[in-house]
């Protein structure tokens, strides 16, 4: 048994591939090998929630296709069928062991909204707190193309960094990061250790490895990179494997450790918000001698700092922040709507005296936050 002060709170990632058989249908013998583990973790005094794919799986066969459909409305209608099925599975296994799981569905629309992003932090602590197993998984049946995450990877990740996960770890049918796509080159080696994600480790990434899965390493990488930004260390294994959950958990199971030890940036929750989840709903254009205070995110702006003014924006919406050059430096989120700016602006060239106010401390353009680009 485990000292409390060694448990963690641990996001597990489960992607189709890892819960489904040959034929493309859920295999409940490799559910039931998952949610043994997750009791036994639970045993050990850890908190889990599990980011569960495979609702189009468990769905699709009801509605009469031989294979997975391959377009929204019917993967969307699958999905209707086959959460419901894939939840009433988990629910049935966890209670074997004593543990009640909960269901949560979750579109983007959800998450680029800060207070329901928010909420759903705290219904969340609710559920680990009192002992319960949430399975989290996409709303897939009600979201439009525009909307949604597509992968459960970054979906994950998101959510780990939302509820202050100690860990992240995300299975699939690979035992973790190969320097090049194994499937194409057989002589590809793994990974056992990333501190940062750079260019030549996105380009390792290649598409989903069978029929069932969506991400591919392209999208476990972009979920690394959510992770690794919010200060979460990440895992990414075979779910196949034997224990793989536990000694993942321990830190000793095959794999790829993503870790944080050289990343500069851990973000709080507002800014996790803002790179990741807010969606930007304009563009200001900055003069060269402030675009040190966004990229050294100091974040103080005075409004004779901003060179243009695009779209349309609210007090309190993110922007896409840019150098005279064009070169998005990062995201910010305004004191200031675009009409109050632009006033700014028009009175400046309107009357000169302007000046000293407009550089005063009193009209400080603030940013709330700024978020590099790259985070
Ligand atoms: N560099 C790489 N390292 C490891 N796997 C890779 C790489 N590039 C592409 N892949 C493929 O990504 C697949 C895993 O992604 P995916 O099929 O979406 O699984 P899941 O359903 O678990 O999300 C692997 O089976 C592998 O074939
Ligand atoms: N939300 C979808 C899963 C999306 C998906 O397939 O993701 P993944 O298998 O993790 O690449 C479902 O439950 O079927």
């Amino acid at each position: 048994m485990k000292l409390m002060t060694l448990t963690k709170r641990v996001v597990i990632k489960i992607g189709s591939s890892s819960l489904t058989s040959q034929s493309g249908d859920i295999s409940r013998r490799k559910l039931e090998k998952i949610t043994d583990q997750v009791a036994e973790l639970k045993d050990q005094g850890h908190e889990v929630l599990l980011v569960s794919s495979g609702a189009v799986a468990a769905g699709y066969r009801t509605l009469g296709f031989v294979n997975r459909p391959t377009s929204l409305p019917e993967k969307q209608a699958a999905a209707s069928v086959g959460q419901g099925r894939l939840i009433e599975t988990y629910s049935e296994l966890f209670s074997s062991h004593g543990y009640a799981a909960s269901q949560i569905l979750i579109t983007r629309g959800d998450f680029s909204d800060e207070k329901r992003y928010n909420n759903v932090r705290n219904t969340v602590n609710v559920l680990l707190e009192r002992g319960i197993v949430p399975i989290v998984n996409e709303n897939d049946t009600i979201t439009t193309d525009r909307l949604r995450f597509g992968d459960n990877d970054t979906l994950s990740a998101k959510v780990a960094g939302l509820v202050d996960s100690d860990q992240l770890i995300i299975l699939s049918d690979i035992d973790g990061l190969y320097d090049d796509d194994p499937r194409k080159n057989p002589n590809a080696e793994l990974l056992p250790k990333v501190t940062e994600i750079t260019d030549a480790i996105e380009d390792m990434a290649g598409e989903p490895g069978s029929a069932v899965g969506t991400g591919g390493m392209r999208s476990k990488i972009d979920a690394f990179k959510i992770s690794m930004a919010s200060g979460i260390p990440s895992f990414l294994g075979r779910s196949g494997v034997k224990n793989i959950l536990i000694d993942a958990v321990d830190e000793t199971a095959r794999g790829t450790y993503f870790s944080c030890e050289e990343t500069v940036h851990n973000l709080d929750h507002k800014r996790q918000w803002i790179a990741f989840n807010s969606g930007p709903e304009g563009e200001i254009t900055i003069i060269n001698e402030a675009r040190e205070a966004i990229v050294d995110n100091k974040a103080h702006l005075l409004p004779s700092q901003v060179y243009q003014v695009d779209g349309h924006f609210s007090k309190g919406s993110v922007v896409k922040i840019r150098d005279i050059n064009g070169t998005q430096l990062g995201l910010g989120m305004m004191n200031y709507s675009s009409e109050d700016l632009a006033a700014f602006q028009l009175k400046k060239t309107q009357d000169k005296s302007l000046d000293a106010v407009m550089n005063s401390e009193a009209f400080v353009c603030e940013l709330e936050v700024a978020i590099p680009v790259g985070v």
